[in-house]
């Protein structure tokens, strides 16, 4: 938690936390959130982004820090559930055509690393980013539970070409706590459009990881804190969800005899 700040509080709408909120602390300030009115966003877990042998392992990218992103994303999703918190889990890929892809008029086609690598490794075609295929799925460790909302996205951002704004604004939705993998590209996108949608965006930075040198993480997370959002880490998430729901007394819910 170093470097965190307790205070001044941020809060959507004023600056005074109201009873219930979670007080986040964060850079540059902590946050206030109404449960109700957030949602922990987790971008892409997906083995594609988060296991070896998945789509960025094959196109030369460094996953070997992506274990402990899987374990603070656990954590956080425990603790988002515990406060009643929306939940959000986002697969990145296309139909098993790459129709969404684009062809050669996207710049999708011609940026995307996973349309490059399986065009360059033909006997890759048709198992990066596709949905129905391993390297689509969600990692093993992070199941959505039923309530959860799980949506497809076929570019970086979570807000192009998905009901994501819409399901947010339908349930009052106006802080955004994200985790996933790539610091520098998709999580990142995402923020940056919710802030321009007026949404309050935090980072858990111990629960993600970057596409390429640590560098672009860092340059990711400074954006963040300076000119989009908030940074936090998942164990000040978990601590600000204990405070705000403490565990129940034991016994405390029992019907008289
Ligand atoms: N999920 C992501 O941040 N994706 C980054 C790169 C890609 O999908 O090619």
């Amino acid at each position: 938690m170093s470097g965190l700040n307790h205070a001044p509080v941020v809060r959507c709408g004023d600056t005074a936390a109201r009873a219930g909120d979670l007080l986040l602390p964060g850079r540059p300030e902590a946050l206030a959130m109404a449960p109700a009115e957030s949602a922990l966003i987790v971008v892409d877990m997906q083995n594609a982004y988060a296991s070896p042998g998945g789509y960025l392992d094959l196109a030369g990218f460094d996953v070997s820090g992506t274990r402990p992103v899987i374990e603070h994303t656990a954590r956080a999703l425990r603790a988002a559930r515990r406060a009643g918190m929306t939940i959000i889990f986002f697969q990145n890929g296309w139909d098993p055509e790459y129709v969404e892809a684009g062809g050669p008029g996207s710049p999708n086609w011609h940026k995307s690393n996973a349309l490059r690598t399986m065009r360059e490794r033909p006997e890759l075609a048709g198992s990066l980013l596709t949905r129905g295929s391993w390297d689509y799925a969600l990692v093993d460790e992070l199941v959505p539970q039923p309530g959860d909302v799980v949506m497809a996205k076929p570019r970086y951002s979570g807000f192009f070409n998905t009901p994501l704004d819409s399901v947010l604004r339908a349930r009052g939705i106006r802080n955004l706590v994200f985790t996933g993998v790539a610091t520098n590209v998709c999580v990142e996108s995402t923020l940056r459009d919710g802030f321009f949608l007026e949404y309050f965006g935090v980072v858990l930075e111990d629960a993600t990881h970057q596409a390429g040198p640590r560098s672009a993480h860092e340059a990711a997370i400074y954006n963040i804190e300076t000119f989009f959002g908030w940074v936090s880490t998942a164990t000040a998430f978990e601590q600000a969800v204990e405070a705000a729901c403490p565990p129940a007394r034991a016994g405390a819910d029992r019907q008289p005899a």
